[in-house]
C-alpha cells in the first residue's frame, strides 16, 4: 500500500470576504511508496506551498482526499488532525524554526514533550536522533552558537525524534551555502537510505538531483515526473534542467 495517496486535490482560496476566487490546486494526483524520496518542484505561484500545507494537515483541500496509510486525514477534526499531524509528519523548514532560548537537545526534545513521552525515555531518543546527524558534541550550545547547516541538522534530528512516517522538507538548504547545502542533501539521502520517507518541496535543481523522483507542478497540477530509476545523480540533475527549460518556456517542448 502507498505510504501517501494525493487524490485529486483541488484548492480554491477564496480573497475578499468571498468575492475574488484564487484556484491554487487544479487536480494534483500522485502516490508516494514507503522508502521514497520525492522531491516537488515548480515555479513561483505553481501551488507547492499550497500542496506543501495540505500534505501537512495545516489546511484542507476544496475537494479531494489525502490518506497516510490508507487514512484520510482531511476529514479529521482540528484537534485530532494536530495529533494525526504530530504522530505522523515530521517538519523542516528553510529557516530552521528553532527555539533560540532552547538549547540544541531542548529543542530536539520538544516533540516529545509536547507528546507527553515518559521524560526517562527521552534521553536515549535525542542521544540516537543526535547520533544519526553528528551533532551529539553540539547538544548543550544554543542555536546561536551553531552553523547554519548544524542549525538544519538539529531541525532534522528534532523531525525524526518521533519516528514519522513522513518527512517533510520545505526548502530545507534555501539558507546555506552550498558546501553546507551538499552536506545536507547528502544527509537527507543517508537518512532515506534508512528506510525513512521524504517529501521536500525546493527551487534548486541540484536538491532535487538526490532524490528517487522529482515531481513538477505547473499550473496547479503535476504536469511532469522524472524518476531516477538506475541514473547516476548527475544524469538526472542533467534531465531536471531540461524539464526547468522547458517549464520556463511554458510546457512547450521545442523551440518553436
Ligand atoms: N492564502 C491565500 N489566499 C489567496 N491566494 C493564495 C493564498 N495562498 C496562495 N495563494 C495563491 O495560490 C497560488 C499558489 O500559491 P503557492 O504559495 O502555493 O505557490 P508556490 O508554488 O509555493 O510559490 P513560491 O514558490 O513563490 O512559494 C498563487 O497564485 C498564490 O497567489
Amino acid at each position: 500500500m502507498s505510504i501517501l495517496e494525493v487524490n485529486h486535490i483541488k484548492k480554491v482560496y477564496k480573497t475578499r470576504m468571498g468575492g475574488d476566487e484564487v484556484t491554487a490546486l487544479r487536480d494534483v494526483h500522485f502516490s508516494v511508496e514507503p522508502g521514497e524520496f520525492v522531491a516537488i518542484m515548480g515555479e513561483s505561484g505553481s501551488g507547492k506551498t499550497t500542496l506543501l500545507n495540505i500534505l501537512a494537515s495545516l489546511d484542507t483541500p476544496t475537494a479531494g482526499k489525502v490518506l497516510v496509510d490508507g487514512k484520510d486525514f482531511t476529514t479529521l477534526k482540528d484537534n485530532e488532525r494536530a495529533i494525526f499531524r504530530r504522530s505522523n509528519l515530521g517538519f523542516i523548514f528553510q529557516d530552521f524554526n528553532l527555539l533560540d532560548n532552547f538549547s540544541i537537545e531542548d529543542n530536539i526534545k520538544l516533540p516529545l514533550v509536547l507528546a507527553g513521552e515518559d521524560y526517562k525515555k527521552m534521553d536515549a531518543k535525542v542521544e540516537k536522533a543526535a547520533g544519526q546527524l553528528g551533532i551529539v558534541g553540539l547538544l548543550k550550545k544554543y542555536p546561536y552558537e551553531v552553523s547554519g547547516g548544524q542549525k538544519q541538522r538539529t531541525a532534522i534530528a528534532r523531525a525524526l525524534i518521533t519516528n514519522p512516517r513522513i518527512l517533510l522538507a520545505d526548502e530545507p538548504t534555501g539558507a546555506l551555502d552550498s558546501k553546507a547545502a551538499t552536506n545536507l542533501l547528502k544527509q537527507l539521502r543517508e537518512i532515506n537510505q534508512t528506510g525513512q520517507t521524504i517529501l521536500m518541496v525546493t527551487h534548486s535543481n541540484v536538491a532535487a538531483s538526490y532524490a528517487d523522483r522529482v515531481m513538477f507542478i505547473k499550473d496547479g497540477e503535476v504536469f511532469h515526473q522524472i524518476y531516477r530509476g538506475d541514473m547516476t545523480r548527475s544524469a538526472l540533475l542533467d534531465k531536471i534542467c531540461d524539464a526547468v527549460t522547458v517549464l520556463m518556456r511554458g510546457g512547450e517542448d521545442s523551440e518553436s
